[in-house]
């Protein structure tokens, strides 16, 4: 690795590291044409290059974000994003001297947590960061899918143009709020690719936002319709939020209601979600996969577990370690009141990783015990994996609903 150079990127750097990221994930350069567009994405300061002399050999960025956690405050946070190292440099610690490199510039920018999305799920626990959020992916049935009778419509639904989405669905995302732990802020640099996106995959992309009954935008799908067979088409909902419950549930009645679909696709949806309770046959819904989706890595502990409210339970000690930001090992006591450095002895022991899992409430402690990934140094102690339990245990599973 002495051979490498990291350093962060500029503008001149966009085309060779935007050519090498999506070399790695086997799809050609962004085109010219978009190029420009593309820019801003690399957000100045946050996108690091690996050198082996003047060539690029891998990179890394990150996006200025915010996550909330359970209790609704919300911490500043790294959207972890392009990294990728050419074929021809793997193996070498490329990788793991850019995760230094970043984890150091974060905290020095004061950066709580950083979250990613893994292309594999054996890249990035060595790292520290933890599964923290999981999302379904299923196929609905328009054909026999159909909200129960009992819920009546509430307020309307209206297909807004491109040009019209760009503009609103910022504003609207940002009024919907981080209601949920686990979701982002999203900032205009990955609005920005996800516009590039939209322009370049398969299919009629469209954007339905639903308003209220006093006339308020407080919902937006963008989905996609690809031919399948015959007039038929298959429908992909690619982005779907709502302010609240109802306007999530009619957005889907649009979705239910729209002519010529075969299928309807979705990934990226809660775990907890309510769609198929919202039918009068649950069978319209079938999910197909539920995945790893929220990578997250505690950058700062005492802050993050400070940030976060915790269940009614007698506090417990909990021993972590963290091979790459030493400075947050330690004792730390959780308890109802809060979260703080203690030198008391510890019940349970933890590595970042195992912390990062449990941190938005998606497992629980007892199941990671379960599999070794937390111990118990003074021998088997179920009373203090209960009250972990409960400690981190939230009403909502955590939901992010951003890809990035
Ligand atoms: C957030 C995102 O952007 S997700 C997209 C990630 N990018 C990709 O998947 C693109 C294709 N892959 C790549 O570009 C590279 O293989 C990377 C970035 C995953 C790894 O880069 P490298 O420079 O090879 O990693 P590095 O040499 O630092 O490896 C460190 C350790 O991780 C291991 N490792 C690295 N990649 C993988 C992998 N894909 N699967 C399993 N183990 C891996 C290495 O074996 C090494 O283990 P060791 O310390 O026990 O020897």
């Amino acid at each position: 690795m002495l051979d490498y150079r990291i350093r962060t990127l500029d503008d001149a750097d966009t085309p060779a590291a935007d050519a090498l990221f999506r070399g790695t994930l086997h799809h050609r350069p962004t085109s010219v044409e978009q190029l420009d567009d593309l820019k801003p994405s690399y957000a100045p300061g946050r996108a690091l290059g690996a050198f082996d002399g003047d060539e690029l050999a891998g990179t890394a960025l990150s996006y200025p974000s915010a996550l909330a956690v359970p209790g609704g405050a919300t911490l500043r946070m790294a959207a972890v994003s392009r990294i990728g190292v050419r074929a021809d440099h793997t193996r070498r610690g490329i990788l793991t001297a850019l995760q230094r490199h970043q984890f150091q510039d974060l905290v020095e920018r004061g950066d709580v947590v950083a979250t990613l999305r893994a292309s594999e799920a054996t890249i990035y626990g060595r790292f520290g960061y933890g599964v923290a959020e999981r999302t379904r992916s299923i196929t609905v049935d328009p054909l026999t899918a159909r909200i129960r009778p009992d819920l009546a419509p509430v307020g309307r639904i209206r297909l807004v143009d491109d040009a019209e989405a760009k503009t609103l669905l910022p504003t609207l995302y940002e009024r919907i709020g981080l209601h949920r732990p686990g979701m982002m802020a999203r900032p205009a640099e990955l609005w920005n690719i996800w516009w590039i996106r939209a322009a370049k995959v398969d299919g009629l992309s469209r954007t339905a936002v639903h308003t209220d009954a006093e006339g308020v935008a407080d919902g937006f799908v963008t989905y996609r319709a690809s031919k399948a067979a015959g007039f038929r088409a298959e429908l992909t909902v690619d982005d779907l939020h709502g302010a609240t419950p109802t306007a999530i549930r009619e957005l889907w009645r649009f979705l239910l209601g729209v002519d010529l679909i075969a299928a309807i696709k979705a990934g990226s949806q809660p775990v907890d979600d309510s769609l198929e309770w919202l039918l009068v046959d649950r069978r319209a819904v079938r999910v197909d996969a539920v995945q790893d989706s929220t990578w997250l890595r505690l950058l700062d502990v005492p802050t993050a577990l400070a940030a976060r409210t915790y269940g009614d339970a007698d506090s417990v000690v909990i021993e972590l370690t963290d091979d790459l930001l030493p400075a947050n090992a330690g004792r730390y006591r959780i308890g109802s009141d809060g979260a703080r450095r203690t030198d008391d002895p510890a019940a349970l022991s933890m590595g970042v990783a195992a912390l990062g899992a449990l941190y938005l409430g998606d497992v629980a402690p007892s199941t990671l015990a379960e599999a070794g990934l937390i111990t118990t140094p003074g021998g088997p102690d179920p009373a203090a994996l209960r009250r972990a339990d409960r400690l981190f245990r939230t009403p909502v599973l955590p939901h992010c609903g951003s890809f990035f």
